[in-house]
C-alpha cells in the first residue's frame, strides 16, 4: 500500500480520502482502528479518529493503534491529517500525536502543512490564513470545542509539542522542489524537528507534493495530500472509476447540522428559508431523555418531499456563548453531540438511508452510533467533501466540515449525486 493516513477527525478522513480518489488513488476509510486480520486492496488507506479533542494521551494511543494497523500492510510512508485551520486545544492533541508518530517510527523530522489554497487556507512566513486573514482573526476565533487564537503555526506547534519548528519561506516554494529539500535539510541541520510549509497557490500545493516524496511521516492537511498524489500521477488509475464504488445510492436523506462554523451558518441559513428545518434546544439535550425520539418523529414526517428535512444546533457566537456560560461548553456540546447520535441511530434503523452532516465532531458522533466500520469513496460535492458509501450496508454519507463548501451545500449534496 502507497500511503497510510491517520485522520483525526471523521470529516477530515474524508476530505483527504476525496481528494485521493480525485486524483485517481483507490482510498478506502476505515472509521476507528479495525481489527488486526481485516485485509483491504487500496492505495491508500485513512483511519478516521475523533481524537482531536479528546485528552492528550487518548489522542496518542489512538493514533499508535493506527500506526501500528498500517504498518503492519507495509505501507510505504504515512501520513497524520488534521485541520486546514490547525484545530487543536488549548493543550493540543497535534504536538503529542506527531511526536509519538515520529518516535514509533524511528524519525526525527517532519513537515507541518495544514495548507489548502483551493479553500483558502494559505500559509505564509508561518502564519496560517483563512480567506486572506489571520487564523486568529478568522471565524475560528469563536470555535465551540477548538477556538483558534495564534496563527503562528511554529508558536502553536512548540506550545504542544517536545521540539522546535521552523518554517521553508514562500521563495523557497516558488525557487521549485529542490530550494524546498535544501531548506528542509538546513533546517533539521539547525536541530529543528519540525518544518512549516509556506503555500499560497495550487503550484506551491504541486512543489511541496514533490518535496516530501521521501519523507516516512508527513502531518497537515489535505491539500499536501493532493500535491503528494498529484506528484504521482503517472502511477494512479481513472479518478472516475476510482470514485465509483463510493457514489451515491440512497432515496430517504436527512441534513443533520452541528457545526456553528460562519459558513454551516450561512448554509443552514439558505436551506432553511426552502426546507423544513427544525433547531435543536440545548437545554432539553442536557436534560430530556426522550427529546431524539421526538426528533426522529419530527424527521419522519417530514420525509418524502421534494427536500430533505434538516434538524440543526448551528447558531452564531453570540448565541453560542450565551449557552456555552449557562451550561458550560463541553457539558452543552457533548449533549449536542449524543442527541445527534441517537437521532441518527433511530433514523438509520427506521430506513433513512442517506445522511447529510456538517460539522467533524458531529460527523464522528454520527458515524459512531451508526456503527459503520469503513467508506468508499466517491465523487465530490465541494472541494474537501466527496460522497462516502458504508462499506457494510447500503448507506451513503456527505461528512462536510463546517467551514467547507457554499452557501448553497445542503442542495447541492441533493443535486450532485452522480
Ligand atoms: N447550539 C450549540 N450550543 C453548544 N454547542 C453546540 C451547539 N451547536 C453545536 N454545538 C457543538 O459544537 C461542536 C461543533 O463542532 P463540529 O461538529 O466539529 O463542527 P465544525 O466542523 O464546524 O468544527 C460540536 O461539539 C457540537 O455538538
Ligand atoms: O482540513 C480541514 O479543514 C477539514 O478536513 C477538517 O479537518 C474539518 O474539521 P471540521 O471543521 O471540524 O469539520
Amino acid at each position: 500500500m502507497r500511503l497510510g493516513i491517520i485522520a483525526d477527525d471523521f470529516t477530515g478522513a474524508t476530505d483527504i480520502a476525496g481528494f485521493l480518489v480525485a486524483n485517481g488513488l483507490s482510498t478506502i476509510q476505515l472509521n476507528g482502528v479495525p481489527e488486526a486480520g481485516l485485509q483491504v486492496e487500496a492505495d491508500a488507506v485513512v483511519i478516521s479518529l475523533k481524537s482531536r479533542s479528546c485528552p492528550a494521551d487518548e489522542a496518542v494511543t489512538m493514533s499508535l493503534a493506527a500506526l501500528e494497523w498500517l504498518r503492519a500492510r507495509d505501507c510505504e510512508q504515512f501520513f497524520f491529517k488534521y485541520c486546514s485551520t490547525f484545530d487543536s486545544t488549548p493543550r493540543g492533541n497535534i504536538g503529542p500525536v506527531t511526536d509519538a508518530l515520529l518516535d514509533a517510527l524511528g524519525e526525527d523530522f517532519t513537515v507541518i502543512c495544514p495548507a489548502l489554497p483551493v479553500n483558502g487556507r494559505t500559509i505564509y512566513n508561518g502564519y496560517l490564513f483563512v480567506n486572506g486573514v489571520p487564523l486568529a482573526e478568522s471565524g475560528m476565533r469563536h470555535h465551540p470545542v477548538t477556538p483558534m487564537t495564534d496563527s503562528n503555526l511554529m508558536r502553536l506547534m512548540e506550545a504542544q509539542s517536545t521540539g522546535k519548528c521552523g518554517d521553508v519561506h514562500a521563495d523557497d516554494v516558488a525557487r521549485g522542489v529542490e530550494a524546498v529539500k535544501a531548506s528542509l535539510d538546513a533546517l533539521r541541520g539547525k536541530g529543528m524537528r519540525y518544518a512549516v510549509l509556506d503555500v499560497l497557490n495550487a503550484a506551491d500545493v504541486a512543489t511541496v507534493g514533490k518535496a516530501v516524496a521521501g519523507m516516512r511521516l508527513v502531518t497537515g492537511g489535505s491539500g499536501l495530500a493532493d500535491g503528494m498524489a498529484k506528484a504521482w500521477t503517472d502511477r494512479l488509475s481513472d479518478p472516475a472509476q476510482a470514485a465509483a464504488a463510493g457514489r451515491p445510492s440512497g432515496e430517504r436523506p436527512v441534513v443533520l447540522s452541528g457545526s456553528c462554523s460562519q459558513m454551516t451558518n450561512a448554509q443552514v441559513a439558505a436551506y432553511k428559508d426552502e426546507a423544513p428545518a427544525c433547531p435543536i434546544d440545548v437545554v432539553r439535550c442536557l436534560s430530556d431523555e426522550g427529546y431524539a425520539d421526538e426528533l426522529f418523529a419530527w424527521v419522519r414526517d417530514q420525509q418524502g418531499g421534494d427536500l430533505a428535512p434538516l434538524v440543526y444546533a448551528t447558531t452564531d457566537p453570540d448565541e453560542l456563548a450565551r449557552i456555552q456560560k449557562q451550561h458550560g461548553a463541553e457539558q452543552a456540546s457533548g449533549a449536542v453531540e449524543r442527541t445527534f447520535g441517537q437521532l441518527a441511530k433511530l433514523l438509520a434503523e427506521d430506513g433513512t438511508d442517506t445522511f447529510i452532516v456538517a460539522g467533524g465532531e458531529t460527523s464522528g458522533i454520527v458515524v459512531q452510533s451508526l456503527g459503520v466500520t469503513g467508506f468508499h469513496i466517491g465523487p465530490q460535492i465541494a472541494p474537501g467533501v466527496p460522497w462516502v458509501r458504508a462499506v457494510d450496508r447500503p448507506i451513503s454519507l456527505a461528512l462536510k466540515s463546517g467551514n467547507f463548501g457554499g452557501p448553497r451545500f445542503f442542495f447541492d449534496a441533493q443535486e450532485k449525486r452522480g
